[in-house]
């Protein structure tokens, strides 16, 4: 298949990469002339913008758009527009609000599959977990792709109608909060607690068939490996927030009490200034799954 990419950052090149190993043609453009260059060098063939892209491919144009949620994603599609018709195929992989992929699919002109995407820079060699939504004829078009992209056929799913991919994404979001929440206060209390504990020993030994074991508790113990037991300079600032806003938001909405993420989300407003061991696990963790810059003190 030919696949147009739009958006080559830590994601984004993911998606060119595994679609060229799987043998696909790929057509990339970033705003940024150094990340689409990148991706020539990789394979790919490197488009000048947006409707250059649209141009160099074929008549059932099948596009990934990879860039920042929000306006990005609003001003990538008015370019696209005048080139797309109902045989077409648009896949909006960031993290999406589900409301503005309702409203993106209505109005564009192609079929929009709104993919939630997990797993993070960290899964470029395994493949990443796609959730779906959209009409079922492009998701079957589209599924060489996201064999490709995701860890295998099990690695995707479509999950319904337009926004239901986004929709999962963000409760996935939710949970990965009180996930992380939960972790770091466990990991808290060894770190404060009676005993003198190496925590990269706990870790690895919850790890290897504990009940707990799991992706996070893995990069729990990578966290403990790099910094040390004392997470050493990692600062009690959690970043981010916007897709556990967001779930919370739809809980109060649906009345559908979710105390754990909700007091994540308020972990990570108030982690300023006491030096909370949990939040700063959760700062390193962000890295580990996402690459995303580790605050330091
Ligand atoms: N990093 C992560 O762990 C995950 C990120 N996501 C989502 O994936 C999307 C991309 O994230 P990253 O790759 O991490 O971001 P990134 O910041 O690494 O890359 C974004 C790329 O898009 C380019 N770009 C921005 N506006 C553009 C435009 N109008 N046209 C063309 N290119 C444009 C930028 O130059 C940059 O290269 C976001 O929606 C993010 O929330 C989803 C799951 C995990
Ligand atoms: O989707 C992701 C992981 O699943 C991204 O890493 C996202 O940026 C995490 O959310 P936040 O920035 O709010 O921590």
């Amino acid at each position: 298949m030919e696949l147009g990419v739009i958006g080559l950052g830590r994601m984004g090149r993911i998606v060119v990469d595994r679609s060229l190993d799987a043998g696909h043609d790929v057509v990339a453009f970033d705003l940024d002339a150094e990340a689409t260059a990148a991706a020539a060098e990789a394979g790919a063939t490197p488009a000048d913008s947006v409707s250059d892209l649209a141009d160099r491919l074929g008549e059932e144009r099948r596009i990934w758009l990879m860039v920042p949620a929000g306006d990005a994603v609003d001003a990538t599609l008015d370019e696209l527009e005048p080139h797309l018709d109902a045989e077409d195929v648009v896949v909006d992989g960031g993290n999406s609000h589900f409301e503005d992929s309702v409203r993106r699919a209505e109005s564009c002109p192609a079929a929009y599959l709104d993919c939630g995407t997990s797993g993070g820079p960290a899964s470029a060699e395994a493949g990443f977990s796609l959730m779906v939504g959209g009409p079922a004829w492009a998701y079957e078009e589209l599924t060489p792709v996201f064999d490709a992209v995701a860890t295998g056929p099990a690695g995707h799913d479509r999950m319904g109608e337009a926004g239901s991919g986004h929709y999962v994404k963000m409760v996935h979001n939710g949970v990965e909060y009180a996930l992380m929440q939960a972790y770091g206060e466990g990991f808290e209390l060894l770190h404060e607690g009676r005993y003198d504990l190496d925590l990269e020993a706990v870790a690895r030994t919850w790890n290897n068939g504990a009940v707990i074991r799991s992706w996070l508790l893995e990069l729990c113990e990578e966290a403990f490996r790099e910094e040390g037991s004392d997470l050493g300079d990692v600062a009690d600032r959690i970043e981010g927030g916007s897709t556990g806003t967001w779930t919370v938001q739809e809980a109060l909405e649906q009345e559908v009490p979710l105390p754990l993420i909700y007091q994540a989300l308020a972990e990570r407003f108030s982690s300023r200034g006491d030096g909370r061991f949990s939040r700063r696990l959760a700062n390193r963790l962000r890295y580990g799954f996402g690459r995303h810059e580790v605050q330091r003190e």
